[in-house]
């Protein structure tokens, strides 16, 4: 980890698109010192980056047309970890549906061992909320789900901190992190902290 000069841990949040402030500010509150990346030199020194939610074709877009596609690459094989928050979640998926209406589309970074169905709960609930048991909090998490993938499959070493109706809504695989809701709007900043603290336990 790279402390920032107060011991501080420093964190990106991707902002190319979508709800990055609410991330960065919920960051902020828990003492991390924090920086927007829109360019691959914006990676360098952050120990971990987390990714929003928004709309998973636009950042897959400019994830390439940026080069910070291939730099998030490099920046997670050389020790960084990773949040992906819903459209973010997409973003680190190896395996993805509901795309295929969408021509030329980059691919997803395909770095954590999970697949994800696009736009999948349904359009009558296609945006909701609800309490969550959480693996490691001690009290429930109230989730915000907005048109968000559904998590039909993981694999590999992935464990599952969450589920909602029996399918996984918040996974770990080692530096990776992915939740299919939003949990900057929670107003409930203890899924950041338990970033930091996979962060610190590298
Ligand atoms: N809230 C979100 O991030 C929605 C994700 C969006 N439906 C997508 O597929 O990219």
């Amino acid at each position: 980890m790279h402390p920032g000069t107060d011991g501080a841990p420093q964190i990106g949040v991707l902002a190319l698109q979508g709800a990055f402030r609410e991330h960065a500010q919920a960051l902020g509150r828990l003492g991390a010192e924090v920086r927007e990346v829109r360019l691959p030199a914006d990676l360098a020194d952050l120990s971990g980056v987390v990714m929003p939610g928004g709309e998973s074709t636009t950042m897959r877009r400019l994830l390439a047309a940026t080069g910070l596609g291939a730099a998030l690459h490099d920046f997670h094989a050389a020790g960084g970890a990773l949040w992906g928050t819903c459209a973010g979640a997409i973003l680190l998926a190896r395996q993805v549906t509901g795309d295929s209406n969408v021509p030329g589309l980059p691919p997803t970074l395909r770095l954590m061992d999970i697949a994800v169905q696009r736009n999948a709960y349904g359009r009558q609930v296609d945006s909701f909320t609800a309490p969550l048991d959480v693996v490691g909090l001690d009290a429930p998490f109230e989730a915000f789900f907005i048109r968000a993938p559904v998590m039909s499959g993981v694999g590999g070493t992935t464990e599952v901190l969450a589920e909602y109706d029996g399918l996984p809504v918040l996974v770990r695989q080692g530096r990776l992190m992915a939740s299919t809701f939003h949990p900057e709007l929670s107003g409930d900043d203890r899924l950041h902290g338990l970033f930091l603290e996979l962060i610190a336990q590298k």
